[in-house]
């Protein structure tokens, strides 16, 4: 494991553009399973901050996010992100993944602002390298995603829910969601604009991005950010649900149709990629950003007293 995700960083970081591998849609991936071999009913991967389990029969693996206190997006995060998710989009017995956490309270408090604070250009070419893989993977998907947003998720953690083909949330009005990053003086870079105009349309995505908006439950249902509320003791039961309805579909159907529908916002990052990194690194770098994200990190800590 710590081969691999060494491996992935070295793959990430250097080469500049990690092969998406089958990006193209898979044909009937869950045909292929040799018919009346008998099932090992569940198998299990375990990293430090993400464990995956995988139900052979139902072809769904459960991804939970592990990394207290608040799960948040920083590069080692995201390196075994991007392996968890290369190894189940390479398994042919998994169709679907379900995204959630195991931190009570908390789905993902979005990129570590501390990743952007005080560190090198290379640091954060790295980080930001890691941060679009992420999500060229996740949005790039050929299995059902589904994301199980069971706590707070500002910014990258609802980038991550934004990104799945399905978004169910805990009927709970003290968890909020939303693309928050002009609260904290920073950006939302056009592929996170475009990921959120997909869901929510035009109109909701300027507002909410101008004001840096973070809609507690009910509104993001309000607003189309979340497809669902469900009490969160009923979260599991709706998920295998719902993944159930997606898999019903033959997968080349589901996938073509998928890729169709977001093909020409992947292509426009992988067109720019490096610029886009250059883009972040220098808008980070900046004096009067880093002012802002330690005055809010400062922020966050006097919450606390
Ligand atoms: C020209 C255009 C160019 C564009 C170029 C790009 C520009 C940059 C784009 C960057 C995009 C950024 C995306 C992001 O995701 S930024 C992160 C945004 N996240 C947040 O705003 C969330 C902040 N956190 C919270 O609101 C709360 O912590 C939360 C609701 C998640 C949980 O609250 P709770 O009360 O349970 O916990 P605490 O607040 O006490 O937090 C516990 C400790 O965790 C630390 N913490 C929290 N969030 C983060 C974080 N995101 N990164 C790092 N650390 C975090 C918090 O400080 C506490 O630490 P201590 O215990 O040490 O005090």
């Amino acid at each position: 494991m710590a081969a691999a995700a060494a491996t992935l960083a070295r793959r990430i970081t250097r080469s500049g553009v990690l092969p998406l591998c089958r990006r193209l849609p898979v044909w009937g991936r869950a045909a292929r399973r040799p018919p009346g071999l008998p099932l090992a009913p569940c198998r299990a991967f375990s990293n430090k901050k993400i464990q995956v389990d995988m139900n052979e029969s139902s072809g769904v693996a459960t991804m939970k996010f592990k990394s207290p206190p608040v799960n948040s997006l920083n590069l080692d995060f995201l390196t075994e992100f991007c392996i968890s998710l290369e190894k189940l989009e390479n398994d042919r017995a998994c169709r679907g993944i379900i995204i959630t956490s195991a931190i009570p309270k908390i789905f993902s408090s979005g990129l570590d602002i501390t990743e952007m604070c005080g560190k090198s250009t290379e640091h954060y070419t790295e980080f930001w390298r890691a941060v679009q893989e992420m999500w060229l993977r996740l949005y790039s998907s050929n299995m059902v995603t589904l994301a199980v947003v069971n706590g707070s998720s500002p910014a990258g953690g609802c980038l991550i829910a934004l990104s799945c083909d399905y978004r169910i949330m805990a009927d709970n009005p003290k968890y909020t969601i939303g693309l928050n990053e002009a609260q904290l003086g920073i950006v939302a870079p056009f592929w996170f604009k475009d990921t959120f105009v997909n869901v929510v349309g035009q109109r909701v995505a300027e507002r909410s991005l101008q004001l840096g908006s973070l809609y507690p439950a009910p509104e993001a249902l309000k607003f189309g950010i979340v497809d669902e509320l469900v009490p969160e003791e009923k979260l599991q039961e709706k998920a295998t649900a719902v993944m159930a309805q997606w898999l019903a579909l033959p997968d080349h159907a589901r996938q073509i149709t998928k890729s169709m529908m977001r093909k020409a916002v992947l292509d426009l990052l992988v067109a720019h990629r490096e610029e886009d990194i250059k883009n972040f690194t220098s808008f980070v770098s900046k004096e009067s950003i880093q002012k802002s994200l330690r005055m809010y990190m400062e922020m966050l800590k006097k919450k606390k007293s």
